[in-house]
């Protein structure tokens, strides 16, 4: 395969993402990289850390505006709001933010207070991402936490009458037990609360996961099939559009952070696990993987690995991310993303067409049902 030429080029987009990996407890079913706080949370260490290493990342992308950050975790709502302020403004001094960007912070609803939440709107952040789960108390209890029904809807009215630019909930479906119509509550529930963006995700048993070790009894593919249409329905109905496998949102409300990961844009990550995609003018594009565990990326060793991502192996990771919105993609992005000829994947598109995968016009692609439901063989011809 050969590299292509670009000219009057200019790069994808650039996000920032911070992790921040303690949580107050560990959740049974989740395998993200987080660790439960055994004593006093090392804040002010932990961000003096993650400057140094944006101040390292910040050289590879010299001249390029960060378009969107994303604080995640683990449960980053856990910093007191003067140390996120100073997390934030000390990223604005070392690299250029643009003044419209989407600025995203998880928080767990326990650990959401009102005096928090609005030192973190003034110091920039205008997305809250919400972890719900359930609305349901014994469900909650089931999954292991420590926030109850009541406190989910107080965080959400919060997040609301601040006036944020835009506010997420998370929701699981398929949980131990879970009836359709429990499911379907949930469901509801967000309508009733009105959150401009909504992040629907089926539960997934994780290896490594107490889940994992003592799985619980999770719903059939009937009930399974029956809470994500009728789901689907409700949602649909009350105006929020599915844009990816798992997120919807109200019209103008796609998350912009998610939507440059999934489009095969470029971002820099910080902080314990995080990784990273920087693409260069003259085509290569590396990965950076950071060190995991607290321990030793407090001790500045803050690269784990980093690689180029050969020209061969571009095709499937552009379509396995570009794939999972609902978007059509457009065949020039290709070319722009990856750095790759068309005709490279010519064989694998007319396969991917005649198998009624895809639905091709001159200028774009289309998933079509078909492929989305067999979307790992149609992601197999691209490799
Ligand atoms: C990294 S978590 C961060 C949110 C925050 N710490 C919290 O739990 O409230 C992001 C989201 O991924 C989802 N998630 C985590 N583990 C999952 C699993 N095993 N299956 C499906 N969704 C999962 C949950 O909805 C969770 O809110
Ligand atoms: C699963 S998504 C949830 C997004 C949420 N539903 C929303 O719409 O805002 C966010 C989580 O993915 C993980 N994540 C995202 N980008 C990452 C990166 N570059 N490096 C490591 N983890 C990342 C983090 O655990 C983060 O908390
Ligand atoms: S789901 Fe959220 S709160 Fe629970 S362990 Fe994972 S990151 Fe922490």
């Amino acid at each position: 395969m050969t590299l292509k030429a670009h000219s009057n080029f200019t790069l994808a987009p650039l996000s920032l993402y911070v992790h921040i990996p303690w949580c107050v407890e560990k959740c049974p079913y989740c395998d993200f990289n987080s660790h439960a706080l055994k004593t006093k949370l090392p804040q002010v260490e932990y961000i003096e850390h993650l400057l140094k290493d944006l101040e390292i990342d910040a050289k590879l992308v010299k001249g390029r505006q960060i378009q969107s950050i994303f604080i995640g975790g683990g449960t980053p709502s856990l910093l007191d709001g003067d140390v996120l302020d100073t997390l934030l403004k000390g990223i604005f001094a070392r690299v250029e933010v643009s003044p419209s960007a989407e600025i995203t912070m998880e928080a767990n609803p326990n650990s959401v207070e009102a005096l928090r939440f609005s030192n973190y709107q003034s110091s920039g952040v205008n997305r809250i991402s919400i972890g719900v789960q359930s609305f349901n108390a014994d469900k909650l209890i089931r999954l292991g936490r420590i926030h109850d029904p009541k406190e989910a809807i107080n965080a959400a009215h919060i997040a609301k009458k601040l006036g944020l630019q835009s506010f997420n909930l998370d929701i699981m479906h398929g949980l131990p037990n879970q009836s359709t119509e429990e499911a379907l509550n949930d469901i509801k529930q967000i309508i009733e609360l009105d959150p401009p963006h909504f992040s629907w995700y089926q539960l997934t048993i994780e290896p490594n996961t107490n889940f994992a070790s003592k799985p619980p009894k999770l719903p059939d593919d009937d009930i399974l099939w029956d809470i994500y249409t009728q789901g689907n329905e409700l949602l649909s109905q009350a105006g929020y559009v599915q844009y990816e496998t798992s997120a919807y949102s109200k019209v103008g409300y796609q998350c912009q952070h998610n939507l440059n990961y999934w489009r095969f844009g470029d971002y820099l990550g910080i902080g314990c696990g995080a990784h990273g995609k920087i693409t260069y003018l003259n085509g290569s594009i590396i990965r950076t993987q950071k060190t995991k565990h607290p321990k030793g990326y407090m001790e500045s060793r803050y690269l784990d690995q980093s690689w180029q991502v050969p020209l061969e192996e571009r095709p499937f990771e552009f379509f396995m991310n570009r794939f999972r919105l609902f978007e059509p993609v457009a065949k020039t992005e290709f070319e722009h993303y990856t750095f790759c000829e068309l005709t490279s994947i010519e064989k694998a598109i007319s396969d991917a067409t005649s198998k009624g995968f895809i639905d091709t016009t001159d200028s774009h692609w289309q998933i079509t049902s078909k492929g989305k439901l067999f979307l790992n063989d149609l992601l197999d011809l691209f490799l």
